[in-house]
């Protein structure tokens, strides 16, 4: 990894991160309720900036990564499987939507926790995650964090989330979710969740010791832990998604862009982040067609903040499923799991 270049990432992550766990710390400490307009800014903003923005470059980072060029046959073929791929798991909503939801949230603890390893492994540069199997482990844990502890502390808002996008498919289907909701099931989410997390950062704490990465990794997990155990998850997952794990793979992106990792080395993060922009501005207004196309084709007509609430999922959902296999054919070039 250029050296220079993800020092500079390095410190980036760490501000975006901390600036964003702090806000929703904040906010739930100033105000004694907050609204759900007020909880829905982030990810509205993330619609635009950061969020959707995130996975638009997906079809330039694989030739830049190899070093080939962009060429139309790659991207026809490229945007065709991508759309493939989008669309079935788009027909899986609606065959399926309690069953798509699940996979969505499984979905999401693999994609938001290999986001993170490659931040830890890479752009951190830590020397505590050695094996594949620590590196698994700590997919898990830093995956698992946003969808598993807000289901422990928050579950009124998550089953009124649940409930909003499976109801766009099926209101009958809502129920069938509401086990997973019972206090006995979230204690043993809960107590499972915190062995794992035992075990994960123990072990990294046996191998290499109480090193300055190892430290990194704990005081990050236990940040996220606190911070998805107070903020109300709209709030969370917004400044979360945009703040945590976008602008660690905008940054990835950027690092393989070899003029914006020059900028970056340089010092100019402005210059980076313009490229980045400029690149993934098309495909960013394709994600929105996908948005409002689903808007019009969900079976029911979307009329209050929640049920735009569920359309804005279900549209991170389908594109994610592309998204995700573009990140992981990105980690395996860059021998994240080797
Ligand atoms: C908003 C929200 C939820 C789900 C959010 C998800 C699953 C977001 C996934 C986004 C992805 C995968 C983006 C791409 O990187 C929960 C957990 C139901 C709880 C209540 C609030
Ligand atoms: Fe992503």
């Amino acid at each position: 990894m250029a050296g220079d270049a993800a020092d500079v990432a390095a410190s980036v992550s760490l501000v975006c991160g901390v600036v964003a766990l702090v806000t929703g710390v904040a906010l739930v400490t100033l105000f004694d309720s907050l609204p759900l307009s007020v909880q829905l800014v982030p990810l509205a903003v993330s619609v635009v900036v950061l969020g959707l923005p995130h996975g638009a470059v997906d079809h330039l980072v694989l030739p830049r990564v190899r070093e080939k060029p962009v060429s139309l046959r790659w991207l026809v073929g490229f945007g065709l499987g991508y759309l493939a791929l989008a669309a079935s798991y788009a027909i899986g909503w609606y065959l399926e939507p309690v069953l798509a939801f699940v996979g969505f949230i499984l979905l999401t603890i693999f994609h938001w926790g290999q986001g993170d390893v490659y931040a830890l492994v890479s752009i951190f540069d830590v020397d505590h995650l050695e094996t594949r199997f620590q590196r698994a482990l700590t997919l898990c844990v830093r995956g698992g964090i946003p969808m598993l502890v807000p289901l422990v502390a928050f579950p009124e808002q998550y089953a009124f989330v649940a409930t909003a996008v499976v109801e766009l498919f099926d209101p009958a289907a809502t129920s069938a979710l509401e086990p997973v909701f019972a206090p006995t099931v979230r204690a043993w989410v809960a107590v499972g969740f915190t062995a794992l997390v035992a075990v994960s950062l123990g072990w990294g704490l046996f191998q290499a010791g109480p090193s300055r990465s190892w430290a990194l990794d704990a005081g990050e997990t236990v940040g996220l832990v606190a911070f998805f155990a107070v903020v109300p998850p709209i709030l969370a997952i917004g400044l979360y998604f945009a703040f945590w794990h976008s602008v660690r793979h905008v940054l990835r992106t950027v690092l393989v862009d070899r003029p914006a990792a020059d900028a970056l080395e340089a010092g100019s993060l402005r210059t980076a982040l313009w490229r980045f922009t400029r690149d993934a501005a098309p495909l960013t207004a394709g994600a929105l067609v996908v948005l409002v196309g689903l808007a019009l084709a969900v079976p029911r007509t979307p009329a209050t903040l929640s049920d735009l609430l569920g359309v804005y999922l279900v549209c991170l959902a389908v594109l994610t499923l592309p998204h995700t296999v573009v990140v992981s054919l990105l980690d395996w070039e860059q021998r994240i799991w080797a």
